[in-house]
């Protein structure tokens, strides 16, 4: 499978300029590419205190791009976050596009980060996020969602051979970003797909750095600071191959945890 990660700067409270941007990155996708990753609120960005007038009502308009741009470019488009307000509750909303099956999955991010105020505007989710992309089970987490290690476990408990992450993590905080996601990738033997934003907005500069980790923790791609598409490909063979070498799904002690 063949992987681009968008790694695009986002301007910050302005859904239709981002979308611009990145339609012109998906116009020079590699044209074998087969899924595509895009950043966490790559719509609104952390304009949380706008939501009013510019969250999406019921996803519309982000679920229509999405599906437009999976059909048009022909990928899976893991499409980062927007935030999608039913009723006056918001949430910080993922969606998976498929070139023919239109909306395939949907995530609502489960752990809200206090630090950029997601916890006074947003309603946290509580479903687990498994789904199918080319015959293969995967999950999805959002940005401060890795640094539950038990959350990304259950995922692989159920099925999870893939991690896809979604994200807008700070520069400051990028030895954590790098380190949680080589462990996550380490401790459930599986492939982390880890899509960041670049650039700053008026709180915050932004880490990049995305990246395709694959299940034994090593890096196949790694994004730098700057905005770019970042391509890697996996194979799914690999994570039985890594498991069957250190069987450690075998040797767990449900017994004693
Ligand atoms: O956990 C962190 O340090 C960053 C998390 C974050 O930026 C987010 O969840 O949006």
């Amino acid at each position: 499978m063949k992987i681009a990660l968008i790694q695009a700067d986002l301007t910050f409270g302005e859904p239709k300029i981002n979308k611009e941007n990145i339609e012109l990155k998906l116009q020079s996708l590699d044209k074998d590419t087969e899924i595509v990753v895009l950043p966490e609120l790559w719509t609104t960005a952390y304009d949380l205190t706008r939501l009013d007038e510019i969250a999406d009502e019921h996803a519309k308009w982000y679920y229509e791009v999405l599906q437009e741009w999976a059909t048009t470019y022909t990928i899976t488009l893991v499409g980062g976050s927007t935030v999608k307000k039913v009723n006056d509750v918001y949430t910080n909303h993922l969606a998976v596009a498929s070139p023919t099956d239109g909306i395939i999955h949907t995530y609502d991010k489960a752990h809200l980060f206090r630090l950029m105020d997601e916890h006074l505007y947003l309603k946290d989710g509580h479903k687990e996020s498994l789904f199918t992309i080319n015959q293969t089970k995967a999950a999805t987490l959002i940005c401060y969602d890795i640094r539950f290690p038990e959350w990304s476990r259950k995922a692989v408990r159920n099925g999870a051979e893939i991690l896809f992450i979604v994200a807008e993590w700070p520069l400051k905080r990028l030895d954590h970003w790098r380190t949680l996601l080589i462990a996550r990738a380490i401790e459930n033997q599986c492939f982390v797909v880890a899509c960041n934003r670049a650039g700053s907005d008026p709180q915050n500069v932004f880490a990049g750095h995305s990246l395709i980790i694959d299940p034994w923790g090593t890096i196949v791609s790694e994004g730098t600071e700057k905005e770019e598409i970042i391509y890697g490909t996996i194979d799914s063979k690999q994570v039985q191959e890594v498991r069957s070498m250190i069987p450690i799904f075998e040797d767990r002690r449900e017994d004693i945890y």
